[in-house]
């Protein structure tokens, strides 16, 4: 069974890399002299840079030859996902689909999988997430990810298929709970890096990250996710990575914030988004969701982290 990934950024890259020791793949970049360059060079250094592409994988901005495959990985950002498939749905018909973003879309608050089915109704889909940064797949790492596919007879096979020596994958049906998790971590990781850049201490931020996940709770289980999952890789294993490391590009947006820096505007963010789109979600559902409404604020700029810190301290006390 063949594979492609469709998207040359740091994760579509870092994961072909990966995936070329089980044998050859093909990595699709939208750019022709991305990729030309990517193939003489051996290297991403745009996206990726550091890392030597191995011989097994081959780099082209041919759509049509990289959708040959069985087994195609979206590695394209989120709020990109929908005109990219639109766009070339006639390609991606009969192949296996396998979204690796994060996150929610902006416009109609559904998760990449919805997105998907959208287009592809009858199409095999499936969401790669988890806690992974790309430059440690990309150098071997050890990593555990999750595997979410509503078919499970699909989702054991991409389960094989998908499983290299560094990453090693566990599967689950809960699709609703793995793209929630993966989607609402990157919202927390930006509250937890405002705090952190802000100096407000590391037990605020354990603070941050319990009840931030308490709100990702709300959130999947509101929308018929199991309470298990968010448990899982998919939900607490990569909100521990992400609130707490600095090669997060969610975290040091949030540290950015903290400190009253500005942030390229260029890096993907998927938390950005993902917070608007959540928040108009939890509004429109009522659900109490008081860090997910913080980050919108200090994104929009109509809160201090002083007041957000304010806000926060000064709501009804309860029972955990
Ligand atoms: N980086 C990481 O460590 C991890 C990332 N992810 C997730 O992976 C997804 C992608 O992130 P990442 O690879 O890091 O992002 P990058 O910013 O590194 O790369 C984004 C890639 O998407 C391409 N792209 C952007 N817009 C379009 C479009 N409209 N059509 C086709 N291709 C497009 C870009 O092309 P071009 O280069 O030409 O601009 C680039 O190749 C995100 O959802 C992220 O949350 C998940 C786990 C880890
Ligand atoms: O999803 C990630 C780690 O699991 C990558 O995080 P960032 O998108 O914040 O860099």
């Amino acid at each position: 069974m063949s594979v492609s990934v469709l998207g040359s950024g740091a994760f579509g890259t870092a994961l072909a890399i990966s995936l070329a020791g089980n044998g050859p793949v093909t990595l699709w970049a939208r750019d022709a002299d991305q990729a030309r360059d990517m193939q003489a060079t051996r290297r991403n250094t745009r996206r990726l840079p550091g890392a030597d592409l191995p011989e097994t994988l081959t780099v082209t901005s041919d759509l049509e030859r990289a959708t040959q495959a069985d087994t195609i990985l979206l590695a394209v950002p989120m709020q990109t996902l929908r005109s990219f498939v639109s766009t070339h749905a006639d390609l991606l018909r009969n192949r296996a689909l396998v979204a690796c973003c994060k996150g929610i879309e902006l416009k109609t608050g559904q998760g990449p999988l919805v997105v998907l089915h959208g287009f592809l109704p009858t199409a095999r889909t499936a969401l790669l997430t988890g806690p992974s940064f790309a430059a440690d797949i990309a150098k071997g790492l050890p990593t555990a990810l999750t595997l979410a596919c509503r078919d499970p007879e699909t989702g054991a096979q991409l389960q094989q298929q998908l499983t290299t020596k560094n990453l090693r994958l566990y599967r689950t049906t809960d699709t609703s709970g793995a793209e929630i998790g993966g989607a609402l971590k990157n919202v927390m990781a930006i509250a937890c890096g405002a705090v952190i850049g802000a100096g407000l201490g590391d037990s605020a931020r354990a603070a941050l990250m319990t009840r931030g996940y308490a709100e990702m709770q709300r959130m999947a289980l509101a929308s018929g996710a199991q309470a298990d999952t968010l448990a899982g890789l998919s939900g607490f294993g990569d909100l521990t990575l992400t609130c707490s490391s600095e090669q997060s590009r969610n975290y040091r947006l949030g540290l950015a914030i903290g400190r009253n820096e500005t942030f390229d505007p260029n890096i993907t963010v998927e938390g950005a988004a993902t917070a608007r789109a959540v928040h108009a979600e939890a509004q429109a559902r009522n659900l109490d969701m008081p860090i997910t409404a913080i980050v919108v604020a200090l994104l929009d700029q109509r809160l201090t982290i002083a007041d957000a810190t304010a806000q926060l301290l000064a709501r009804p006390l309860k029972e955990e």
